[in-house]
C-alpha cells in the first residue's frame, strides 16, 4: 500500500513539471514584432501630420535598419517647415523631409538587404520603391494605403509589379499591444 502511494506522488510531480515546461503562450509573433517596431520608431517623426515608420528585416529575422520620416541631420526641426501648404512650394515640408524607408536603408547595419523584407506604416511612394528595388528588397509589408489613389503609389505599384516585389497588407494577430512603462 505504502509502495503504490509513492508512485502515484511521483506520477503527479511529473506531470506538473512537464506542464511547466512547455513553451508559453501568447508571446508576440514575429509579424507583429516587427510591425510594432515600424508603428513603434513612427512615433520619432516630428511631422504633425503623418508619421511613417520602417523595419528591414533579413531572412534570419534581424532587424537590419529602421527608421522615421524626419528633417536630413543638422537641419533643425525647429526651423523646417512641416505645412503641407503654401504660397511657395519651398515653404511647405515635401522638398525637404527624409521618407522613412531612405532613414531606414541609411541607417542600415548589415553591409547589404539583399533578400530581406521592410515593414511600413505606409505604402511606400515612388521613390522610395526605387530605393527598395535597387536594394534587393523582396517584400514589402504596409499597414496603410491612404493615398493610394496618388501617383507616387500608382507608379511604386507598378515598379513593384514589374520587377516582382510583392506587397501585402500586414494582418495583425492581435487588435493592439500595449506598452507599459509602469
Ligand atoms: N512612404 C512614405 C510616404 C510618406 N512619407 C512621409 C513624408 C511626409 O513626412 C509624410 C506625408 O505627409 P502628408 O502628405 O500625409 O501630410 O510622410 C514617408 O516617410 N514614407
Ligand atoms: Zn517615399
Amino acid at each position: 500500500m505504502f509502495a503504490l502511494q509513492a508512485a502515484v506522488i511521483n506520477f503527479q510531480l511529473w506531470v506538473r513539471s512537464e506542464t511547466a515546461c512547455q513553451k508559453r503562450e501568447g508571446y508576440l509573433e514575429w509579424p507583429d514584432y516587427f510591425m510594432a517596431v515600424a508603428v513603434l520608431t513612427a512615433q520619432r517623426s516630428k511631422d504633425p501630420n503623418t508619421q511613417v515608420g520602417a523595419c528591414i528585416v533579413n531572412p534570419e529575422n534581424k532587424i537590419v535598419g529602421i527608421g522615421y520620416n524626419g528633417m536630413p541631420i543638422g537641419c533643425s526641426d525647429d526651423v523646417m517647415p512641416w505645412g503641407k501648404t503654401a504660397s511657395n512650394e519651398l515653404d511647405t515640408k515635401y522638398p525637404y523631409v527624409c521618407h522613412a524607408e531612405l532613414n531606414a536603408f541609411v541607417n542600415k547595419n548589415s553591409a547589404d538587404v539583399k533578400g530581406c523584407r521592410i515593414y511600413v506604416t505606409l505604402f511606400p511612394c515612388n521613390e522610395c520603391a526605387k530605393l527598395i528595388i535597387q536594394a534587393g528588397i523582396k517584400e514589402v509589408i504596409f499597414v496603410s494605403d491612404k493615398n493610394h489613389d496618388k501617383s507616387e503609389v500608382k507608379a511604386a505599384k507598378r515598379l513593384f509589379d514589374l520587377t516582382g516585389i510583392t506587397y501585402t497588407r500586414f494582418t495583425p494577430k492581435r487588435r493592439q499591444l500595449v506598452v507599459d512603462f509602469d
